[in-house]
């Protein structure tokens, strides 16, 4: 979100007035065939209607009427570890930016960072559930959208980021558990079938398939481009008009 500085509203002034008055200054002169008036008018009219032009601005700055807030939203992608949410969810963002909209992104790889002492169990998980919807809420009561990606694979956590936040879209990364694991550079799959992770969801933890997603994305059949036009028009659609 950006405020009109006083500077900037000054500037702008002077830049319509030089426009404004250069067509005042040859229109009087076409008129009249005097350079001296013509030059005269072009100057009180440069003084005074810098003046109103500034007061102009200032006094609709403070009008609230016709200033809509901008509505935010939370694009939740969930789905198996390696199925993409990272990868799209960050092309997401990257076009969403250019919108200009005000937009954090969170991802389960910084935010485990700052809250390390949270583990991987079912409680553990819900937990770290909660504490991210609060951490959205606060961002939306500040009008600012968020794009978060994080496995959650228990519906009910699903349900309180649901309850949480306004304007939740549920976007399910959807791929082939093979597939994942093929696309598993760092062979955390491995690792979690050897038992070096415990509750590796999809290895020794369930997945329950979001039933209401919003939209659902086939990373088997769709390649990232085309999953994230398919986002990028749904928010456009429904969010920023
Ligand atoms: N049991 C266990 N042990 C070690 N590492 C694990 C475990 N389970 C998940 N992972 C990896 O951590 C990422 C999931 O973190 P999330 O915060 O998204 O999970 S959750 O939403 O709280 O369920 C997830 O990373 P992504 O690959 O980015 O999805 C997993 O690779
Ligand atoms: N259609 C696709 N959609 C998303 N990612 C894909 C796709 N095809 C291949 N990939 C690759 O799969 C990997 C997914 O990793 P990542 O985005 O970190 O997944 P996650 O965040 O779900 O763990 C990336 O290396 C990505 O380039």
């Amino acid at each position: 979100m950006f405020k009109e500085t006083n500077a900037r509203s000054l500037f702008k002034g002077i830049s319509w007035r030089i426009l404004a008055t250069t067509t005042t200054i040859i229109l009087v002169y076409m008129f009249f065939n005097r350079l001296d008036l013509a030059i005269i008018a072009g100057i009180i009219e440069t003084i005074l209607k810098v003046a109103l032009y500034w007061g102009h601005e200032r006094v609709w700055h403070k009008i609230r009427w016709g200033k809509k807030r901008i509505e935010p939203f939370n694009l939740w992608f969930t789905g198996l570890p390696l199925s993409g949410k990272t990868t799209i969810a960050d092309a997401v963002f990257k076009e969403l930016n250019k919108l200009q909209i005000p937009i954090e992104r969170l991802d389960s790889k910084d935010i485990r960072d700052v809250v390390p002492d949270i583990g991987f169990s079912r409680k553990d998980r819900n937990i770290h559930m909660k504490r991210i919807g609060h951490l959205i809420k606060t961002l939306q009561n500040n009008s600012i959208s968020t794009v978060a990606s994080f496995v959650s694979p228990y519906r009910e956590s699903r349900k309180t980021i649901r309850e949480m936040v306004k304007n939740n879209i549920v976007v399910y990364i959807k791929a082939n558990i093979e597939t994942c694991k093929k696309r598993d550079r760092k062979g955390k799959y491995e690792k979690a079938t050897k038992g070096e992770y415990q509750n590796f969801t999809g290895v020794n933890d369930i997945y329950e398939e979001p039933q209401h997603a919003e939209i659902t994305i086939d990373t088997d059949k769709l390649s990232v481009d085309e999953a994230t036009k398919i986002i990028v028009k749904y928010v456009k659609k429904n969010y920023v008009k």
